[in-house]
């Protein structure tokens, strides 16, 4: 049995807190779709109405779910993928994850010593066959190299294959445009199914060994701890459940509900508003960014900090493909003009948004795989007393954030096209200044508990946090 009661600090306001936001994040998310298609489209006020049982409970909405998470982890377990490394464990193992297949890294598969032992059955490759290859290539224990066979198949090329599927099924007559229609039943079954799974998780946590939970999410508050999440990393055998989640079935979801809202519109007005375009365009960009960089999310808070509990269940699941596709949905109601000059600006816009997140992502990724790769070996950094390095010229050395200023430059780029006479298409932007405001506080904690007084010079040296002179 695993220990209770750690003494983590608690967040996100305690068990009252993740007891409100339980029954908040969901009511939030109906209330999202509801409001998008209701006429007024108000974001503040009651809903329009407030939806019987049978408008929200359909047993295809959630089969439709079951196989679309089907789907998704086939292309998951499809064997033949490249590997990477992630943190050290508490126990110094480094679990294995399948990424994309890329130039630069070396087909190798995971050390034995890789796999988490009290949670793989099976290794990949078979452990003979990687020792041999970890030799021959010479590459260190948790480098972050990885398998790359020509067929690798990551995340990126899940969505690629489920775009041909996607393709091939709409020629053969499947009627995506209907998808629209179902947007409540489904958001419904998959917010059932987050809360059954964070349940199983939760009774998973209780045989976890110790050396397996999260550092958070572990009070013996209940309530609390099905919220944060108790285990780090569940997984039965190589299946990663929170890398899962957190990059396949929710985003390239929400790629196709955008999509799905496209077609409709196509159908309702002959062909996609300008604005429809732009939306679904700079979307796809931030997901498929995300999927081809996916060994970025390897080092994210949320794989190395939290726990898989129902905030991240629900946030990957429903949160994101239901209402980070708010904007489309709006257009589909509320259909808004745009002009090219006002287009190209917003283009500029997202363009700018995205050249400050994938810059400062890049630089930090590069830096901490390899701090004398050429792209930042010229780069000022501050030492710590753990041996990292700080970046502190270079986007990291403009404010703390860089990646989340970008980001937010993106999500105005994606409500604009939306004009500016509902509150509704900003919600995300309002949402997710709020979310990266209060991330950013979790990780300047995790940071001055790591770093002490190097973070403290890193802070004098660069004062604001996301918005140069502002914030
Ligand atoms: N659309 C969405 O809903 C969301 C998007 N995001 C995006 O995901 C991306 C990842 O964000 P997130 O995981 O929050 O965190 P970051 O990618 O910003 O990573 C923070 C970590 O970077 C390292 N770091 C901080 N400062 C420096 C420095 N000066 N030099 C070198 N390393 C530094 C520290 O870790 P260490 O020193 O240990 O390496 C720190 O813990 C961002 O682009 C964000 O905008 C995030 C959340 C939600
Ligand atoms: C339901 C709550 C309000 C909180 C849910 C939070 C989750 C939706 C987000 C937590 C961290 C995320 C990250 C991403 C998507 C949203 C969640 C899952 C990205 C994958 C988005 C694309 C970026 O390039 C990387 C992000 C990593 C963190």
């Amino acid at each position: 049995m695993a220990p209770q009661g750690s003494r983590a600090e608690l967040e996100f306001g305690g068990p009252l807190g993740a007891a409100a936001l339980l029954l908040l994040l969901p009511a939030t998310m109906f209330h999202l779709l509801l409001v998008a298609r209701s006429g007024p489209a108000r974001l503040l006020g009651p809903p329009p109405y407030l939806p019987e049982l049978e408008e929200l409970w359909s047993p295809w909405a959630l089969l439709l779910c079951l196989t679309w998470l089907g789907l998704q982890a086939a292309l998951y377990l499809l064997p033949a993928r490249k590997v990477a490394e992630g943190q050290e464990l508490k126990d110094k193992s480094r679990l294995s994850y399948p990424i994309n297949g890329r130039r630069g890294f070396h087909w190798l598969p995971p050390h034995p010593s890789s796999l988490h032992s009290q949670h793989c059955c099976h290794s990949m490759y078979g452990e003979v066959a990687g020792v041999a290859l970890r030799k021959l290539k010479c590459l260190p224990n948790g480098s972050g190299q990885g398998l790359r066979p020509p067929w690798a198949l990551g995340c990126f090329q899940a969505l690629v294959l489920t775009a041909l599927l996607v393709g091939l099924g709409v020629l053969a007559g499947l009627p995506l445009s209907a998808l629209p229609e179902m947007l409540l039943p489904l958001a419904f079954a998959a917010t059932l199914i987050a809360f059954i799974f964070s349940l199983l998780l939760y009774l998973k946590a209780l045989v976890a060994p110790a050396s397996a939970l999260a550092p958070g999410g572990n009070s013996g508050n209940p309530i609390y701890d099905f919220f944060l999440g108790r285990e780090l990393n569940p997984r039965i055998c190589s299946f990663d459940f929170k890398y899962f989640c957190e990059l396949r079935p929710g985003l390239i979801g929400w790629v196709l509900i955008n999509l799905a809202l496209l077609m409709q519109e196509a159908e309702l007005r002959g062909s996609p508003s300008l604005a429809m375009w732009l939306v679904n365009g700079f979307q796809l960009l931030y997901v498929g960014d995300a999927l081809w960089h996916e060994e970025a999310v390897l080092t994210t808070m949320d794989i190395i900090h939290d726990g898989f509990g129902f905030m991240l269940a629900f946030g990957d699941l429903a949160w994101v493909p239901f209402t980070y596709s708010l904007q489309a949905q709006f257009l589909l109601y509320h259909p808004e003009p745009l002009g090219l000059p006002l287009a190209s600006v917003i283009c500029l816009i997202n363009a700018v948004g995205y050249y400050i997140f994938r810059g400062a992502n890049s630089q930090k990724n590069a830096f901490r795989k390899n701090p004398s790769d050429p792209r930042v070996a010229d780069l000022e950094t501050i030492s710590t007393a753990t041996g990292r390095r700080l970046l502190v010229s270079g986007w990291w050395g403009m404010v703390r954030h860089p990646n989340y200023l970008g980001d937010l430059i993106m999500a105005l780029a994606w409500s604009l096209p939306c004009g500016v006479s509902h509150l509704l298409p900003y919600f995300y932007l309002l949402y997710f200044t709020a979310l990266l405001v209060h991330r950013e506080a979790r990780d300047e904690q995790q940071c001055l508990r790591k770093y002490g007084l190097a973070w403290h010079a890193y802070c004098r040296r660069v004062p604001y946090r996301i918005v140069p002179y502002i914030y």
